[in-house]
């Protein structure tokens, strides 16, 4: 089967209009994302009902935790059956090389795990109000580095970072980039953004979008456009 390219954000707060949208859709035309509000709101359950119908999630829950909790919650989450979780890398070394310790001794051991560097919501000036003297970019850098030292798949990132990052971080090595917006639509509150065809061009090997195709009046159409404009750079 071919391996989409598109990973849909199902952040919705209800589950039958969120299933009412993957009830359209097949495991060829994207795969998909439950994050923290529908992981609180529906738990496990949700989730193996969407692996049930044939979709490679990407459990976003984006641990960051002391190592031991990470680990076993990482664990938890593989044996759910996810394909993707993540961490934040800026929980540290020892906690990423945990958490992949923990996945490799699941019962589901090739669970990819991958690290979110910085938000895509975060520019400059925010940053700075955490990590001072810094940019985005160099930020990103340093912690992809780093997760890429601790052995992971790959890391989250803006599509902005993914160019200066396949320079010397080849595929494999996965650069998940969310803060895509197709031309014309809303950014919100992402602040590095990039289309999904400039995304692909500069070294995505992955693209997390939401609100563009969920709050579309016809979700499904939005894909098939955004897919059919990869065909040309995939
Ligand atoms: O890990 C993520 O998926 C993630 C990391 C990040 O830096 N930025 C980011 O937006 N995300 C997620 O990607 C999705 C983006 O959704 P939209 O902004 O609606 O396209 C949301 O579900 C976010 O939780």
């Amino acid at each position: 089967m071919h391996d989409p390219l598109v990973i849909i954000a199902l952040d919705y707060d209800d589950a039958n209009k969120a299933l009412a949208f993957v009830d359209k859709l097949t495991p060829s035309q994207c795969k998909l994302k439950v994050g923290k509000e529908m992981f609180t709101l529906f738990g496990p359950e949700f989730v193996k009902r969407l692996i049930e119908r044939g979709f490679d999630i990407f459990l976003d829950l984006k641990f960051h935790d002391i190592p031991n909790t990470v680990a076993k919650a990482c664990k938890a989450a593989a044996e759910l059956g996810v394909w993707m979780v993540n961490v934040h890398a800026s929980g540290g070394a020892e906690m990423m090389k945990a958490a992949k310790a923990a996945i490799a001794q699941s019962s589901h051991p090739q669970t990819k795990l991958i690290a979110v560097t910085v938000l895509t919501s975060m520019d400059d000036v925010q940053l700075n109000d955490i990590v001072p003297d810094t940019t985005a970019e160099q930020q990103v850098k340093n912690l992809a580095a780093l997760t890429r030292s601790c052995g992971l798949d790959g890391v989250v990132c803006s599509a902005k970072e993914a160019e200066m990052l396949r320079l010397d971080m080849p595929e494999p090595f996965l650069l998940v980039t969310p803060g895509i917006r197709p031309a014309g639509a809303e950014i919100g509150d992402q602040k590095r953004v990039m289309t999904p065809v400039d995304a692909m061009n500069v070294g995505a090997s992955y693209l997390v979008i939401g609100r563009p195709v969920t709050l579309a009046p016809d979700p499904v159409a939005v894909l098939d456009d955004i897919n059919q404009s990869l065909l040309a750079v995939s």
